[in-house]
C-alpha cells in the first residue's frame, strides 16, 4: 500500500507528547485564554483519557490534535508532537495527510462524519484511495472486510446511505473508517456520548478489539468517569482549561491527589476501591 511515510517511532518514544499547549479565542484584536500549560504523552497501544466538567477544554484540546481548531480559537503556545514531529510547525499539506491516516479521529456526532447523500461504501471507498494507492476494487475489498470487522452486515451497509443507519450503526462505521489504514492514533472525543447505553458500551468495546488489533495508542476525551476508569490505561483530569492531575487508572481511582478528582470521583462512589464495591472487571480494563 502507498500513501503517506510516516516517522518509524523509536524504541520507548511516545506516539504523541502534548507540551505545555495554550489555546485562545482571538476576538477583534482581543485574546481571551481557553487552556493553558497541557502537557501529556500517549504511548502505542495505550489509552489516555481526558476526563472534566464540561466546558473545561476537553474538546478544544482533542481539535488542536486533530489539526481541526477554527478561527476564532487558535493555539498560543506549546506544541503538539506526532511521532516527534511538530505539527503546529509542520506544512498544512503534511498535516492534512496525516488526518484520516496516521491519525483517526471518531466524534460525538457521528452523522457529521458523512456526507448525507452519498452512501457509506462510496464514502469508505474514497478515504481509503485518498491515502492509499489502491485501485477500486482493492479499496471495496477493504472496505467491505472493516465493516465486517465492526459487526454490520457488509453489503447491505456499503449500498446504505447515511439516512438508513441507526446512530449505533453510523458510529461503527466511523470507527471502521478511522482505523481501516491503521492510525497510530486514535483521537475519539465523546464516542459514545449520543448513544444509548448498551449501544455505547458495544461500541467501546468495539474499540477496544480493534485497538488491540491495529495497536493504535487512544486519546479519549470524556466527562463519564465511569467509562473513562473503565476503559482506559491512564487518566488526566481538567478543571477551568487546565489539567490538574495525571496518574494511571489506578491511581486516580484509588488515591486522587487533587480536590477536583476527588469531588469528581465522590460523585460517583461506586467505582472507588476504597469508598465501596467497585464496578465488576470482566477483562483487563473493564
Ligand atoms: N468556536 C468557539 N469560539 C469561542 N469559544 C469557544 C469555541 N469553542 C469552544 N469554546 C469555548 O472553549 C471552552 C472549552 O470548550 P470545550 O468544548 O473544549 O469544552 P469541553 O470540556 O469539551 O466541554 P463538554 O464536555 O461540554 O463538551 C468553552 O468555554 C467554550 O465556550
Amino acid at each position: 500500500m502507498g500513501g503517506l511515510v510516516v516517522k518509524k517511532l523509536q524504541e520507548g518514544h511516545p506516539v504523541l507528547k502534548v507540551n505545555q499547549l495554550a489555546i485562545s479565542v482571538l476576538n477583534k484584536g482581543s485574546i481571551h485564554s481557553i487552556t493553558e500549560d497541557i502537557t501529556f504523552e500517549i504511548h502505542i497501544g495505550e489509552t489516555l483519557a481526558i476526563v472534566g466538567e464540561s466546558g473545561s477544554g476537553k474538546s478544544i484540546t482533542a481539535s488542536a490534535i486533530a489539526s481541526l481548531l477554527a478561527r476564532p480559537l487558535t493555539v498560543t503556545h506549546g506544541q503538539i508532537l506526532f511521532q516527534g514531529t511538530n505539527l503546529l510547525e509542520a506544512p498544512a499539506r503534511y498535516v492534512k495527510s496525516l488526518r484520516g491516516q496516521a491519525i483517526g479521529c471518531v466524534f460525538q456526532d457521528y452523522r457529521g462524519s458523512f456526507t448525507p447523500f452519498i452512501k457509506v461504501g462510496h464514502q469508505l471507498v474514497e478515504v481509503i484511495r485518498t491515502h492509499a494507492q489502491v485501485t477500486h476494487a482493492e479499496a471495496k475489498k477493504m472496505a467491505m472486510d472493516w465493516l465486517h470487522r465492526v459487526k454490520l452486515p457488509a453489503e447491505r451497509s456499503f449500498r446504505s446511505y447515511p439516512y438508513q443507519l441507526s446512530g449505533g450503526q453510523l458510529q461503527r462505521i466511523a470507527l471502521a473508517a478511522a482505523l481501516m489504514l491503521k492510525p497510530a492514533l486514535l483521537v475519539a472525543d465523546e464516542p459514545i456520548t449520543a448513544l444509548d447505553v448498551i449501544t455505547g458500551r458495544a461500541i467501546m468495546d468495539l474499540m477496544e478489539d480493534l485497538q488491540r488489533e491495529v495497536g493504535c495508542a487512544i486519546l479519549l476525551i470524556s466527562h463519564d468517569l465511569r467509562q473513562v476508569i473503565k476503559r482506559s490505561h491512564r487518566i488526566a483530569v481538567m478543571q477551568n482549561g487546565r489539567l490538574v492531575e495525571t496518574g494511571s487508572r489506578d491511581q486516580i481511582r484509588d488515591d486522587p491527589q487533587h480536590p477536583y478528582t476527588q469531588a469528581l470521583l465522590r460523585a460517583c462512589p461506586r467505582i472507588t476501591r476504597k469508598h465501596g464495591p467497585h464496578i465488576q472487571e470482566t477483562g483487563m480494563w473493564r
